[in-house]
């Protein structure tokens, strides 16, 4: 029986959540997209000594201030201890202790003896010690995915490595033997489309697909997918197929799941188009678990059973959260699919607030996906009105992709 394209979601995250590696410790300069294993924790009260937001004068007591000395970034100053006096400063610098206020170069002014006079503002303009974050504070949970900002957070308090979980491998294995690799299709042949297109959005979704793991087309028998599986799964944590997920004569994929003894994670999803996507765990040559992941030969199938379950999979596999789903308006009606979700193509207008369904959007076809931002989400048993708020389920699309 199909399952809940919810339910199905879910247990695909559940799976990789509970087979996420464990932590490892990577320099901040190769961390970028991985997720953090542990909390990130100050190292250092932040800033961690009172420091000059200007250039200008330290100073102590009441105007005229003698200048004693300068203090630049990058050093402790000695005190400033007598009244009368100050020291010039940088922005960037650490406050001598003994400072009241401090006075900026362009509100200041020197006498014929050198001494400065200035009103300070109000405002202090100096942050203190601790300001920011205290040494030992969390700064973001366990869970997080690391971006650029989180690289600068993590060197700003003190870290050279961080911990992240592993980045997961995966493969694609093509099955078809009427698949071309070049030039146009026919004669009753037709042209891989999944080989370029499925590696470019694992690896949006933050795995590694190695040039070797890209396998196909693989002949149609049931020996040539066993090898190619036993490859996959060698080189990977997520090996994903295309096409055979069906029952016809050179469908091949489960009868390879039952030989490799397989556990289904999900066998069929109640969702539209996609229905005969599957997820499998299956032991790896080390005991960890890998996983494969049937995605249907029909191209956006494919792609649907790559955003359901594929996502995530590897979402969990990082320890990250299962993404929510946002909610959007439909600028016009989606029929249901009976007892199954529909899950339809759709281009975003540009605040990302209105869905409107994409043509070319049958199952074997890409001229809608190719314009779409990703897909509403039509509950069994519903259908949506033009103006009705619906989950989108986003494609992994990069900042400047369909503007
Ligand atoms: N008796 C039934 N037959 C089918 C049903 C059904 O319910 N009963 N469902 C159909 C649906 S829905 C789908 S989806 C497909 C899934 O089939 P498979 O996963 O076994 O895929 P294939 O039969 O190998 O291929 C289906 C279709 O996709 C083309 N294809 C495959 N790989 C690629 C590729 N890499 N690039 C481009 N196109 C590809 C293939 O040529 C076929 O046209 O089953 C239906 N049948
Ligand atoms: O479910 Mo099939 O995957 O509709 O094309």
């Amino acid at each position: 029986m199909p399952i809940d394209w919810d339910k199905a979601r879910t247990l695909a995250y559940e799976a990789g959540r509970a087979a996420a590696g464990p932590a490892e410790h990577v320099a901040l300069a190769g961390a970028d997209g991985r997720t953090l294993a542990e909390p990130l924790v100050a190292l250092a009260d932040l800033p961690a000594f009172p420091t000059s937001s200007i250039d200008g004068w330290a100073v102590r007591g009441e105007a005229p201030w003698r200048p004693i000395g300068r203090v630049l970034a990058g050093s402790t100053p000695p005190p400033l201890t007598e009244d009368g006096t100050c020291v010039e400063i940088a922005t960037g610098a650490m406050v001598p202790s003994g400072a009241a206020a401090l006075v900026r170069v362009e509100e200041s002014a020197r006498d014929a003896e050198g001494r400065v006079s200035g009103t300070p503002r109000p405002q202090p303009e100096w942050r203190l010690a601790g300001d920011e974050a205290r040494r030992g504070e969390e700064l973001l949970p366990a869970g997080t995915p690391v971006d650029p900002a989180v690289l600068g957070m993590a060197a700003t308090c003190g870290y050279d490595t961080i911990p992240v979980r592993p980045q997961p491998r995966a493969a694609l294995l093509v099955f078809g033997d009427e698949l071309l690799t070049s030039g146009p299709p026919g004669e009753g042949r037709v042209r891989d489309s999944l080989s370029p297109l499925v590696p470019a959005w694992l690896r949006r979704y933050g795995a590694t697909v190695d040039s070797g793991a890209v396998l196909g087309p693989v002949r149609d028998t049931l020996e040539a997918h066993l090898e190619a599986i036993r490859h996959g799964l060698a080189v990977a944590d997520v090996v994903c197929t295309t096409g055979g997920t069906m029952h016809g004569p050179v469908d091949h994929l489960h009868p390879a799941l039952s030989t490799l003894d397989a556990e289904y994670v999900v066998n069929t999803v109640a969702v539209r188009p996609g229905f005969p996507m599957l997820l499998a765990r299956v032991a790896g040559p080390d005991g960890r678990p890998r996983f494969l992941a049937g995605l249907p030969g029909n191209p956006q199938s494919a792609v649907i059973a790559l955003v359901s379950l594929v996502a995530p999979l590897l979402a969990g596999l990082h320890g990250r959260d299962l993404p929510a789903l946002p909610r959007v308006e439909l600028a016009a009606p989606v029929p249901g699919r009976g007892g199954f979700t529909h899950l339809a193509l759709a281009a975003l207008d540009a605040d990302g607030r209105r869905a409107t369904p994409v043509g070319h959007a049958g199952s074997s076809m890409l001229r809608g996906l190719a314009r779409a931002h990703g897909f509403v989400v039509v509950r069994p048993d519903r259908q949506a009105a033009a103006g009705e708020l619906v989950s989108f389920l986003p494609l992994p699309l990069s900042p400047g992709e369909r503007p």
